[in-house]
């Protein structure tokens, strides 16, 4: 039986794809472990607090031993009252043809009013993962309405575009994707992110071969950057699965720690690491030792990458001065 004291973990957009896909898995202890008990906060809109009750009761039917108690709300206030963790699904997703910047302005209220929430309402240590998109800039909005949390404490999810590209090279290389580590994507997570390889190792050695700048510039990159338009142009509705494991993942090493010597991509409120702007929630090397997530520093940045992690946070930069304008953000 456990001991640990139960931990506060809210999902927002529990009746979506994405949540039916991650619930499971967090209530199976993905993230905190088996032995930790989760109290779970659904938070929907009134119209889908039904399905939401749907999904609760799957969960319970699983009879997942961690799973300590499951509520649901339409409230925001009851939603992130003393949440030690906050997974910000909850948003319109795009269709074909869609860019994530189309979504700002019918996602970007939503973060407002959620970032309120959680200053007010969430317990001293809240981690908060923004996955709704577009990701990075929902995140921004949210962070800039909780004055009273560490602003390091508000990220985004590009670990499915970290994921994606190791899997690409883990195809090319023909290595088992668990021998690769320290590939990082900088930027936004839109089609201008950078997925870079400059640090790739394999089995903890740096990869020297097999991979040349052709197929980087004209394949890699461009294939990793536009996945998910990918999938929805082949499945038909935008990753849920894929995204729901990257977003487990993000947490698990957050709470519980990256392993020796590997990194993973984070987006983090920049402190101007690697010449990105401050403020703009922006993909970074990052380290966790189950603390606060750390950037990896002294990192060579040279002139294949210098523009192209520039470009993207050049985007971020657009993207924060239109939810100023919008009236997002004062
Ligand atoms: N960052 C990333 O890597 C990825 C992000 N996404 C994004 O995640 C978001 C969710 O995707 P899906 O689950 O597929 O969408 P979905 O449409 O299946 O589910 C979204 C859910 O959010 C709920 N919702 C809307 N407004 C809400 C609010 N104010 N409070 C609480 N719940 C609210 C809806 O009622 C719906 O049940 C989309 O914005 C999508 O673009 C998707 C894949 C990857
Ligand atoms: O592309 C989308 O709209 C959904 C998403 O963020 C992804 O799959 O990376």
């Amino acid at each position: 039986m456990s001991t640990s004291a139960p931990v506060t973990v809210t999902v927002t957009g529990a009746a979506g794809q994405i949540a039916y896909a991650l619930l499971f898995r967090l209530a199976a202890g993905g993230v905190y472990g088996k032995d930790v008990p989760i109290r779970l906060r659904l938070l929907e809109v009134t119209a889908a607090t039904g399905a939401a009750e749907g999904v609760a009761m799957e969960l319970e039917d699983c009879a997942f031993p961690a799973l300590a108690s499951i509520d649901i709300t339409d409230d925001p206030a009851v939603g992130f009252d003393g949440a030690s963790a906050a997974i910000l699904v909850g948003a319109r997703p795009r269709g074909a043809g869609m860019e994530r910047a189309d979504l700002l302005t019918a996602n970007g209220a939503i973060f407002r009013g959620q970032g309120r929430a959680i200053n007010n309402h969430a317990a001293d240590d809240v981690r908060v993962l923004v996955v709704g998109n577009p990701a990075n800039t929902n995140a921004y909005i949210a962070q800039r309405h909780a004055p009273d949390v560490p602003a390091e404490r508000f990220t985004a999810l590009m670990r499915l575009d970290h994921n994606r590209a190791l899997s690409q090279l883990a195809t090319r290389l023909g290595a088992p994707v668990g021998e690769l580590d320290r590939v990082v994507v900088w930027g936004n997570h839109s089609a201008t992110q950078f997925p870079d390889v400059s640090y790739l190792t394999r089995g903890g050695v740096p990869v020297t071969e097999g991979l040349d700048q052709q197929w980087l510039t004209d394949e890699f990159i461009p294939r990793v950057a536009k996945r998910g338009s990918e999938i929805i142009e082949v499945r038909g509705s935008s990753s849920a699965a894929s995204a729901a494991g990257a977003s487990i993942v993000h947490m698990r090493d957050w709470v519980r720690g990256t392993p020796d010597n590997s990194w993973t991509t984070v987006a983090l409120p920049s402190k101007g690491e690697y010449g990105t702007v401050p403020g703009v929630v922006t993909g970074l090397p990052c380290r966790s030792d189950g603390g606060e997530w750390e950037v990896v520093e002294g990192l060579e940045i040279d002139e294949f990458q210098r523009p192209r992690i520039d470009a993207s946070v050049a985007e971020l930069v657009d993207e924060r001065d239109q939810v100023h304008a919008l009236g997002l953000v004062d």
